[in-house]
């Protein structure tokens, strides 16, 4: 050994002390620098943790982050709310297993329950208590601080543990595949095991549960304090786009790291995760429209963070009736509940002026008030009970007359759709096309569906058209999408995916300032302009109903306490006091029956046609509907269920109770509410062209804000780009895939039923049919119980025995709309292809808007 070590050698060869000194040197500079190699080395461990941490950002999905904050440009805030423990829910053994995903640094599991731990403690939620709140001032990066003494996981590690550990407490029933191509690289990772089943149809990716919904137990992972450097726009982007599949896969899909250096270079500490950095990487590898998509949707959710938790508000929802903490509302305007003391049931709005609204006009209360005259204060409750009667069945007043719509014929001239079945059958080859081979591609993406329901048996469709505009498409992602038709059947629907990102961050502008007046909650409603044909029979059996529908009690008006929380939504003028008294006696109608929650709920969707079905619905005597929008499930829910209850007509038995909102098919939390409520709640929805139902908000909202910008401003991020601002709610409620999506983790599709809203015009006996039978009624309202009134431009309701006027529906509805840049209309619709698609291939049901279009 001795032999080896050289400097035995210098020491017996004697060699000058000069030499010896200077080996000796180089020995320990040798030494040291070893050491500080080592040194080096040991430092790098923490940062590979780190890694495998980052690493899954693979697995967050968009739709979570969507469904979990609501950002703004300036203050964006950023909830997890917790959701009541799931009742009634059916057990979906094959979902309730903890996704046992494996993260190499650390591995979480969410306890099953509802909770939240906060300061190392865990404490159960109520039902509607807010989940912990993160509020964040956007600048461009974003500094999350709520305690700088306390560094706790950042968001993307939070959204990574979620994505990747958790107990989902509302497992879809259904099964939903989801195969990406690009995938497969991540299924090949150990340390990525997702169970398939938890998927995220539009994003293809394992979706964690619904943050917002507080269907997963994110809240858990959500450390007391975070304090944290994100790029929201990017994340957001990464959301609202609906595709993450993210830089980090390409890059380290086997080893399941990120690149040491490029955390090295950004982060000093292994405690905190240079977010920045990773968003850079997504968006430059994605190539998203990032500002676009995060200031979207934080448009369309411009709500404080503290009114969601509390509200429970929606990208539907009225922002400053969620401050006022009592949300009237005959009114949807947003500035007539900032007083929180609306009243809602005054049938005056002549009386109405500025400052005092008066609200069974909608298009008559814009002006903005001090405060509302309320019902209470006019009338008695039996008075209030026989106005609510009038809400429920007829309008009376002169000014709902419809002469002022006859310019416009609306019925459309298209052909009856035809139902339900696929004609295409090309299935794209391009949906098959490994994303790696995509990546490059610098044209628009094609969308593809291969259609495989009953065991490959079946009809397929294919569509290839840009997904979103602008020159600079720069990459796709593919994947299918596979889910059941049915709960229970194996037959199930493949859906290959292939989208189209664009742009990078710096390349759109800021928020426009001019889009926050959007309110978005559904419009306030009329019911019952006589028509002009009907005028001399109206004026002659003035304030009966001209629906032929069952007797409503006295007693079934709403309550006065209630009718701070509801909805205008039947009336656009009223009548005098004393006139509704002379019409609607308040002993007109004997009390019996019983009130019930609803079996029946008209779900959506925002202008989609809702009124003219419940409409046409409450003509049939078994069905017994509340008239005005109760908007229990987004806006109420914690009035309580016997609130809700009482709200709702009596019925007798034989007879069901409905109701309809169309934003709860926006609302986060209203599948899981209302599958809370009774899981064999039968949903219907009613549908229409996105671009038309889009231009149809945009008027509406019009009608009330003259001054807000054009339609064509506001659909675009940059127009010049081709940039959709998906996030505009307008806009995005018309991603009906998305929507559907959350539904779909709480009932079966047997279990709702989608309306088409053009057929409802050019149909509506075939449509009633349908609704009837999904219902379990007796098929009493047919082509008999219509009409068509061409001033109006609408079907309208006569008694079959046509011994009453006909009614149509007042002058809120059959807007004219405003003409709109045929570009703008275009570009909408290439925009919306993909999305319909997709929804066609959820609902096994062709709407055939893209056939429509082509003949328009
Ligand atoms: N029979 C009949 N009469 C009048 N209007 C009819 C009818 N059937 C369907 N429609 C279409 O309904 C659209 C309004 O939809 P909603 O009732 O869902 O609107 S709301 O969300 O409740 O405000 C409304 O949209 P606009 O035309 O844009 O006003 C109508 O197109």
């Amino acid at each position: 050994m001795a032999r080896c070590w050289p400097g035995t050698i210098l020491f017996s060869s004697k060699a000058p002390r000069k030499l010896v000194f200077l080996f000796t040197l180089s020995l320990s500079v040798t030494y040291l620098f070893y050491s500080l190699l080592n040194c080096y080395s040991s430092l790098q461990f923490p940062l590979q943790d780190a890694s495998d941490f980052l690493q899954p950002e693979a697995a967050i999905s968009p739709t979570d982050i969507i469904r979990s904050a609501s950002l703004k440009p300036d203050t964006i805030s950023r909830s997890f709310p917790s959701l009541p423990a799931s009742r009634n829910r059916q057990p979906a053994p094959a979902r309730t297993a903890e996704r046992n995903i494996h993260t190499s640094s650390s591995s979480i599991s969410v306890p099953q329950s509802n909770t939240t731990r906060t300061n190392n403690s865990t404490k159960q939620l109520s039902p509607e208590q807010p989940g912990i709140g993160v509020t964040i001032t956007k600048e461009s990066d974003l500094e999350i601080s709520t305690d700088p003494t306390t560094a706790g996981p950042t968001i993307s590690q939070l959204a990574i543990r979620t994505s990747r550990n958790v107990k989902s407490p509302h497992v879809p029933p259904a099964t939903q595949t989801y195969h990406h191509p690009s995938a497969s690289s991540l299924q090949s990772d150990p340390s990525f095991h997702s169970d398939n089943s938890n998927t995220d149809p539009l994003l293809g990716f394992p979706s964690s549960p619904n943050l917002n919904t507080g269907d997963s137990d994110a809240d858990l992972l959500l450390p007391p304090t975070i304090v944290e450097k994100v790029d929201v726009e990017k994340s957001w982007a990464q959301a609202a786009v609906g595709h993450s599949v993210p830089s980090s896969v390409e890059k380290s899909s086997t080893s399941n790291r990120i690149p040491i250096n490029s955390i090295a270079e950004k982060s000093s500490t292994s405690n905190r995760i240079p977010i920045n950095s990773i968003a850079e990487k997504f968006s430059t590898s994605n190539r998203i429209p990032i500002n676009s998509i995060a200031e979207t949707f934080s448009t369309s959710n411009r709500i404080p963070i503290n009114s969601i938790a509390e509200k429970s508000s929606t990208l539907d929802s009225d922002p400053i009736q969620a401050t006022a903490g009592e949300i009237s509302t005959l009114d949807n305007d947003p500035i007539h509940s900032t007083k929180g003391e609306i009243s809602t049931l005054d049938s005056d709005p002549i009386q109405a002026v500025a400052g005092e609204i008066s609200t069974l006009d909608s298009d008559t209360i814009h002006s903005a008030g001090e405060k509302v005259s309320t019902a209470t204060d006019k009338r008695s409750a039996s008075n209030s009970a026989t106005l609510t009667f009038l809400l429920q069945t007829t309008s009376t007043s002169e000014s709902e007359s419809i002469t002022d719509q006859q310019n416009t014929s609306r019925i459309p001239s298209r052909p009856a759709v035809q139902s339900s079945a696929f004609s295409a059958n090309d299935q794209s080859e391009d949906s098959h096309v490994p994303r790696s081979e995509k990546a490059n591609s610098k044209s628009y993406s094609s969308l593809t569906f291969d259609r495989k329901f009953g065991g490959g048996e079946g009809t397929s469709v294919s569509s290839s058209s840009p997904v979103l505009l602008g020159p600079s498409a720069v990459e796709s992602h593919s994947g299918y999408y596979t889910f059941p038709r049915e709960f229970g059947k194996s037959e199930s629907a493949q859906l290959p995916i292939t989208e189209t990102t664009y742009g990078k961050a710096e390349d759109y502008k800021q928020e426009d300032p001019t889009k926050t007046w959007e309110a978005t909650s559904s419009s306030a409603e009329t019911l019952g302009s006589p028509d002009l044909e009907g005028d001399e029979a109206y004026k002659s059996m003035r304030g009966l109903s001209y629906w032929d529908r069952t007797p409503l009690a006295a007693t079934e008006m709403i309550p006065e306490s209630h009718t701070g929380a509801l909805e205008k939504d039947t009336q656009e003028s009223s009548t005098a006091e004393e006139e509704l008294n002379r019409i609607f006696p308040v002993n007109c109608t004997p009390e019996y029956g019983e009130k019930k929650l609803p079996q029946a709920i008209i779900i959506g969707v925002k202008k989609g046609g809702t009124r003219a079905l419940l409409e046409a619905l409450r003509a049939h005597p078994d069905v017994r509907a509340v008239g005005v929008e109760p908007h229990f499930f987004d806006r109420n829910y914690e009035k309580g269920l016997e609130w809700y209850r009482d709200l709702m007509p009596r019925t007798i038995d034989g007879q069901i109770t409905m109701e309809k909102t169309p934003s709860y098919f926006v609302t986060n939390e209203a599948p899981q509410r209302i599958h809370s409520m009774a899981k064999d709640t039968k949903l219907i929805v009613v549908v229409r062209n996105p671009v038309t139902r889009a231009i149809s908000d945009y008027t509406q909202t019009l009608s009330k804000k003259p001054e807000i910008p054009t339609f064509e401003v506001l659909a675009f991020k940059n127009r010049t780009l081709g940039l959709i601002d998906a996030s505009w709610s307008a806009l995005r409620i018309g991603i009906y895939a998305l929507h559907l999506e959350s539904w779909m983790q709480y009932f079966p599709l047997s279990q709702i039923l989608f309306v088409s809203g053009e057929r409802l015009i050019s149909n509506p006996a075939e449509e009633l049919a349908k609704v009837q039978d999904f219902l379990g009624l007796r098929r009493i309202i047919t082509e008999k119980h219509f009409y068509f009134n061409k001033t109006k431009g609408f079907p309208c309701l006569k008694k079959p025995e046509d011994t009453g006027a006909p009614r149509c529906l007042g002058k809120s509805k059959g807007r004219t709309h405003p003409k709109i840049d045929p570009d703008v209309i275009q570009r909408l619709r290439k925009f919306y292809k993909p999305f319909n698609s997709m929804f066609y291939q959820m609902t096994g049901e062709d709407f055939q808007w893209e056939k429509e279009e082509l003949e328009s």
